[in-house]
């Protein structure tokens, strides 16, 4: 007989089940486990009181990113610098601590490989296909990019998950976004997803774990799929996922942590089923068209809030739902914007590049392909670049990309997550904006009084040209 076809999301969770429940939770075992420095220490506490070990300390990867200063992290004499901010600086000890004690594989704070963790896992070929994979952090959903089941939890899971490598949950409803066409030129993946959320809404997606589908995730790059998936929290899913396939392979292929030789080779095999079945069905589906997207910028205080950059700043009276307009009046108000205005009127004081959405290497690649040759505007305060890894800044720095960025005005900084939220020395100061390449432009979100548009890297770099948020289709090269 033949079986019911399956979405991938089933397919995963299915072979993941240690144990199914009358009332329908399912205990599911986690195969990798992430951890950084805020949502780690009252986990560990809990298992040092209980007496209890980390159960799979070979499934858990520790990192350092969201309070780690971006700025030298050794001095001249090869000492280590303190961090001045004392919680920041007795979180990252806790860290270091915990590592020690329960035996964990750790990236320290100078290590090569030290980066954001949702880069990290990827790029170490740690987290790979058809795997579980968890963190306390929200943008967990990156890794759904190469095909993992992956999504944030909380503290309290993050204990269970230490202690026992499972985990207690209930099934999510599937949807598939369907994207047809291709993107333009200068429509990169961050553009795709900002549109995407758009149209689903920051409630758009919840209960449900979102599978990309379509030839422009097909052609897409692992970097760009990563990106895309990072963003389904913005739009409430659970989890986003693009199935594995050669370009998958490609990148994961030789990467420390992923598995070698006869191993691998095994591991393609299954890899290589792990796909929704033709006639599976979605809970939910929705259609986009490339063609349709513009790159594509923020001006309110939600992910949602998007609009093309050709656009102007929408009036609250434009919604048609009353807590919305009212959302938007108030949003407008904090980003100090006036309706009607041009998108591309808009001035901006600061430039950031980075974040778990764009921060690897290809988004370096597009940003400095902006800014080659080119000054930022006289209007720009702080515009610094940050690599999502270590790895990722020696790539850079190879192919003398920090020096186009140092040449054009920009700061060149170490791995963390620097201004994509106020963690961390790296704010934009009250009142003014950002073009910045992270993932949420809520109030406050980077610095008090901060006030976000979310960009793509080639975006967020036009931007730093102008000195105003721009259409990066404007700076195409006459040689390109
Ligand atoms: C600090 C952490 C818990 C948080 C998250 O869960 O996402 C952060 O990474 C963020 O992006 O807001
Ligand atoms: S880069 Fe930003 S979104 Fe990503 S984990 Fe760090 S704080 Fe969260």
């Amino acid at each position: 007989m033949a079986s019911k076809p399956r979405t991938l999301y089933e397919k995963i969770w299915d072979s993941h089940v240690v144990e199914r429940r009358d009332d329908g939770t399912c205990l599911i075992f986690i195969d990798r486990h992430l951890v950084h420095e805020v949502t780690s220490p009252q986990a560990f506490e809990a298992l040092r009181i209980a007496g209890r070990k980390v159960r799979r300390t070979d499934l858990t990867l520790a990192v350092p990113d969201h309070n780690l200063p971006t700025t030298a992290r050794l001095d001249a004499h090869g000492q280590h610098v303190p961090i001045a901010d004392p919680q920041s600086a007795q979180q990252l000890a806790t860290l270091e601590k915990n590592v020690a004690d329960f035996g964990i594989r750790y990236f320290n704070a100078t290590a090569r490989e030290q980066g954001i963790v949702h880069v990290v896992g990827p790029e170490q070929g740690f987290s790979l296909p058809g795997s579980t994979i968890v963190c306390g952090d929200s943008h967990t959903a990156s890794h759904g990019g190469i095909g993992a089941l992956a999504f944030g939890i909380g503290t309290s899971e993050v204990e269970h998950v230490l202690a026992t490598q499972t985990l207690l949950l209930t099934p999510s409803k599937s949807m598939e976004v369907r994207v047809e066409g291709l993107l333009g030129p200068g429509v990169t993946p961050k553009d795709l997803i900002l549109h995407i959320i758009g149209v689903l809404g920051t409630a758009g997606g919840t209960g449900h774990v979102i599978e990309y589908r379509g030839k422009v995730f097909e052609e897409m790059s692992v970097e760009g799929r990563l990106t895309v998936s990072n963003m389904s929290i913005e739009a409430g899913a659970r989890a986003g996922l693009i199935a594995p396939d050669e370009t998958t392979l490609a990148y994961l292929k030789g990467r420390p942590l992923a598995p070698q030789g006869a191993e691998w080779d095994a591991a393609v095999k299954y890899w290589r089923t792990l796909h929704t079945d033709p006639g599976a069905e979605f809970d939910t589906s929705v259609l986009i068209n490339a063609a349709d997207i513009a790159p594509t910028v923020t001006w309110g205080t939600s992910p949602e809030d998007v609009v093309p950059i050709t656009g102007s700043v929408p009036s609250p009276g434009s919604f048609a739902d009353p807590s919305k307009q009212q959302a938007a009046a108030k949003s407008l108000e904090y980003m100090g914007l006036v309706p009607g205005t041009p998108m591309t009127e808009i001035p901006v004081q600061n430039i950031f590049i980075g974040s778990c959405t764009n921060s690897r290497i290809e988004d370096l690649r597009a940003a400095a392909e902006v800014l080659r040759g080119r000054r930022i505007a006289s209007n720009i305060k702080w515009a610094i670049v940050v690599p999502g890894s270590g790895l990722v800044k020696e790539q850079a720095e190879a192919e003398g990309l920090d020096k186009v960025f140092t040449d054009a005005g920009m700061e060149w900084r170490e791995p963390g997550c620097s201004a994509c939220l106020g963690m961390n020395p790296d704010k934009v100061p009250p009142g003014e904006s950002c073009a910045s390449t992270s993932n949420r432009n809520f109030m406050g979100r980077q610095g008090p009084g901060a006030r976000t548009h979310l960009v793509s890297p080639a975006m967020a770099a036009a931007a730093a040209v102008t000195g105003r948020l721009a259409d990066v289709r404007d700076f195409q090269r006459e040689d390109a």
